[in-house]
């Protein structure tokens, strides 16, 4: 039986997801941590926890670093969500467009008389403008960013995009009439709306700043669905006051933002819809049960990515640093223990490595022994023993 803990709303079906050799929230060391956006940037994790799943995209939560050393996996839901923000962005860019926050407030501040008498002589005062033909600029072309892009062409506007980093993957979902360019200055400098989709990281905080809002078009809408931070938000509020911003949206609240008219601030609901948080928690279960069954790290943030399939009796698996000579010392291990290997694959990603090791016969007296042995190699950090189901 395998321990989960749940942290945040995770939606039911995916709770459903779980097989039965799988308890919620039952004792206090768990082997899984199924969460959302709480910050366990400074939590304490038990020695139990051998994995953590984030059911959205976003990992700036998790202390990616110190999870690696004390050998918790760490996982995404990629792309479980990327249609809420999508659909998110897409309404609001509309909404400022059209004005209809102004005119909804105009509509509420009159009585019902008031506003049938003023609205035909009122009404220009909310004229707007249409986004079919107008410019976005889409900074990060991954699963949100590539739909905002398609969608926005779909809409009748021009699309830029900027992702240096974009995976094979990805670059197969963009449409073909997005125009990439190679630098952000290109991608906002002739822009009416930019939008922001890339992940909180060393390299993304402040990554539109002064310059970056000094470089693009008078009068622009500006989008922050990403995180806080990666928008600087006092060079926003400068921007608006000179009037380079025309609006600024974002899903994420600071004091320096609050209550202003030119600023839409939602309450980070991006991924909030029925059907992303279905997603999100449907595909976290699946991640759970891969890895703690199979250890399948397909879409691991802090390990190499893979997968094997298990058809022996039992699998070992090492997470390891990535330093020459593991295969041998683990091996050395193995054949100590009289343990022969039908099947092993080992890769590295940066600086931490993965070795699963695939075996028909164990000796359960030994194991605990063999797992001692191969955890006292001074470069492991993690050593696990499953049992085919
Ligand atoms: N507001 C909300 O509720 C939500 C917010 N998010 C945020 O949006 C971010 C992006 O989400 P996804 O598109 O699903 O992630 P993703 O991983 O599919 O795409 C991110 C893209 O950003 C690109 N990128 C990384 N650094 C870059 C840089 N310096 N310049 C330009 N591009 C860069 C990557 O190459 C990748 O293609 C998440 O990391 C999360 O922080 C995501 C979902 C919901
Ligand atoms: O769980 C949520 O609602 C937040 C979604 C999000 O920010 C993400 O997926 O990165």
């Amino acid at each position: 039986m395998y321990e989960v803990k749940t942290f945040n709303a995770i939606a039911q079906s995916g709770l459903d997801t779980f097989t039965d050799n799988f308890e919620i929230n039952q004792t206090d060391e768990p082997d899984a941590y199924l969460i959302r956006s709480v910050n366990l940037l400074a939590a304490d994790f038990p020695e139990s926890l051998k994995i953590i799943v984030r059911a959205g995209a976003g990992v700036n939560n998790v202390p990616l670093d110190r999870a690696t050393e004390k050998g918790i996996a760490v996982f995404n839901t990629p792309g479980s969500n990327a249609n809420a923000v999508k659909e998110l962005v897409v309404a609001l860019m509309i909404d400022t467009a059209r004005n209809l926050f102004a005119a909804h407030d105009y509509s509420n501040a009159h009585t019902e008389a008031d506003v049938s008498q003023r609205t035909e002589k009122d009404k220009t005062k909310f004229n707007g403008t249409e986004l079919a033909g107008k410019k976005i600029a889409v900074i990060g072309l991954g699963n949100v960013g590539s739909m905002v892009a398609n969608a926005a062409l779909n809409l009748g506007m021009k699309v830029i995009g900027y992702d240096p980093y974009l995976s094979a993957n990805a670059a197969w979902r963009i449409n073909n009439k997005v125009k990439r360019v190679d630098s952000i200055k290109k991608a906002v400098k002739t822009a009416d709306f930019v939008t922001v989709h890339v992940p909180k990281n060393e390299n993304t905080i402040g990554l539109i700043g002064t310059k970056e809002m000094t470089e693009m078009k008078d009068g622009v809408v500006l989008f922050n669905y990403s995180r806080v931070g990666i928008v600087d938000n006092h060079a926003a509020v400068k921007a608006i006051r000179n009037e380079k911003i025309s609006h600024y949206c974002t899903d994420f609240g600071e004091p320096v933002i609050a209550n202003q008219p030119q600023i839409t601030i939602t309450p980070h609901i991006g991924g909030s819809t029925l059907e992303a948080e279905t997603n999100g928690a449907i595909q976290g279960a699946n991640t759970v049960m891969d890895y703690l069954e199979n250890g399948d790290t397909t879409h691991c943030v802090n390990l190499p990515n893979m997968q094997v399939s298990f058809e022996t009796a039992y699998r070992i698996t090492v997470i390891h640093q990535n330093v020459p000579n593991m295969v041998g010392q683990i091996s050395t291990q193995l054949a100590h223990y009289g343990i022969n290997i039908e099947n092993m694959a080992n890769a590295a990603k940066k600086s931490v490595a993965y070795t699963i090791i695939d075996i028909d016969g164990l000796n359960q007296n030994n194991e605990s022994d063999l797992i001692t042995a191969l955890n006292s190699i001074v470069e492991v950090y993690r050593v696990r023993v499953i049992k085919h189901q």
